[in-house]
């Protein structure tokens, strides 16, 4: 038996032009939960989380967050909706390589209206838990690419997400490496009970999830294997 799902696709349908990236994908991730979402390249991993993250409004079907619709809200909307509840990470980081370490963290807090200091200081208690408290002002650019995933998971959990989106969040780094960011990644979402929507399609990457799905031609499949126990 499924909780309530915090987060819903509902027979989405999305195309680019004439090529079809999600054709009635259907998802849901309760509270708390971490749910690993792999398939072969181009078959829609990064269009349905765009989508579930309110990032892409789709063409047809409904997304759903909190128990509301929020597809047919205007990008205004979801736009700040994404700032208030959600935290992103992707697999380069993009961070703001002028910035500094501590203000690239602090960024969502500052878009947010968050005072300049106090956001700071939540940026460097992250640093700190990360294992980053020496490079806080550093240039993002300086990083070496485990550093800057680390940096990017402090900025993608600094206001609290409910639904961390998390794109590769370890493609670009060595397996050793990989793993130390997913341990930090589960230990931040577990603490704060924040679910997480992990695109992946390295096997290594999913076991850390809860649950896995397959997407495949744009549609969502369920896979036997359910470590939640539930
Ligand atoms: N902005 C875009 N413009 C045109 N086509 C796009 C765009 N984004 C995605 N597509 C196409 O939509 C389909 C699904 O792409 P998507 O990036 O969602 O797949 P994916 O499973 O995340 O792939 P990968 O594992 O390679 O990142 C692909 O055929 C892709 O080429």
């Amino acid at each position: 038996m499924r909780g309530q799902a915090i987060v819903e696709a509902r027979d989405v349908v999305l195309s680019f032009g004439e090529t079809p990236a999600l054709r009635g994908a259907t998802f849901a991730a309760d509270r708390g939960e971490i749910v690993a979402v792999m398939g072969p390249s181009g078959s829609g991993k990064t269009t349905l989380l765009h989508c579930l993250a309110g990032i892409l409004a789709p063409t047809a079907g409904e997304i759903h967050f909190a128990g509301g619709r929020i597809d047919n809200r205007s990008e205004h909307d979801r736009s700040s909706l994404r700032r208030e509840h959600f935290g992103f990470v992707f697999q380069f980081g993009q961070l703001v390589p002028e910035l500094t370490v501590e203000e690239n963290v602090a960024l969502p807090l500052l878009l947010g209206g968050a005072r300049r200091a106090a956001a700071l200081a939540e940026a460097r208690g992250w640093l700190e838990r990360l294992g980053l408290s020496g490079a806080h002002a550093r240039r993002s650019g300086e990083l070496s690419g485990g550093q800057a995933q680390r940096v990017a998971l402090a900025r993608g959990m600094i206001n609290r997400p409910q639904v961390l989106f998390a794109d590769e969040p370890t493609g670009s780094l060595d397996s050793l490496t990989g793993e130390h960011v997913m341990d930090l990644l589960v230990a931040a979402a577990r603490e704060h009970g924040t679910t997480v929507v992990l695109v992946t399609h390295e096997p290594r990457v999913a076991v850390y999830a809860d649950r896995e799905v397959i997407v495949r031609d744009g549609l969502v499949h369920a896979l036997a294997a359910d470590r939640s126990g539930s």
